[in-house]
């Protein structure tokens, strides 16, 4: 396999169906910020900005709903940037956004920094990767065999 540079790399193939909400009219539509990027930038839609007082979280809207194809999941995570600057991350990461999820996909951001964060309308509070995901079938065992490991773990190597 030849020594690609990332700009030679082929677009991906996959759709994806995205829907602009009337109140995001001028909210950028997700987007990769470079070529290798695993992630699409998300906006924050809200009207008025929001004030993030140390510890608080809230659910910010992104103005967008996307349908995905069957098999695969968004998830969201957050971007290095603000929680390297400000302590501002995501809750709930790496948020899930499930294939038959119809609504506006919206980020539940919290801000763990000493200082309150302004969320402006417009400015980019995540990234969303879309993954592969495999459905499984349980299947329900009276016990499982028994390996090395069996149930040792929580740091049972060694730090
Ligand atoms: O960060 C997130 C996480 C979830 N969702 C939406 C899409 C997802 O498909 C739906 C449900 O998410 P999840 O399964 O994580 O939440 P739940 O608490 O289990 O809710 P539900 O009972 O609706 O599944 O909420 C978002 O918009 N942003
Ligand atoms: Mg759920």
């Amino acid at each position: 396999m030849p020594n690609l540079p990332t700009s030679s790399l082929p677009a991906s193939s996959l759709p994806v169906d995205l829907c602009r909400l009337p109140h995001a009219a001028d909210i950028p539509l997700p987007a990769y910020a470079s070529d290798g990027a695993a992630g699409l930038d998300l906006c924050a839609a809200n009207d008025t900005a929001i004030q993030l007082a140390p510890g608080e979280r809230a659910l910010v809207p992104t103005g967008f709903a996307i349908r995905l194809p069957s098999q695969y999941e968004a998830q969201i995570r957050p971007r290095s940037g603000l929680a390297a600057k400000y302590g501002v991350t995501v809750a709930n990461a790496p948020g899930t956004i499930d294939s038959d999820y119809r609504g506006e996909i919206k980020i539940i951001l919290i801000n763990l920094g000493a200082d309150a964060f302004i969320i402006e309308r417009g400015m980019r509070i995540a990234q969303m990767v879309i993954a592969p995901v495999i459905q499984t079938v349980i299947r329900e065992v009276d016990s499982l065999d028994s390996t090395t490991r069996n149930k040792a773990g929580f740091g049972s190597t060694g730090t």
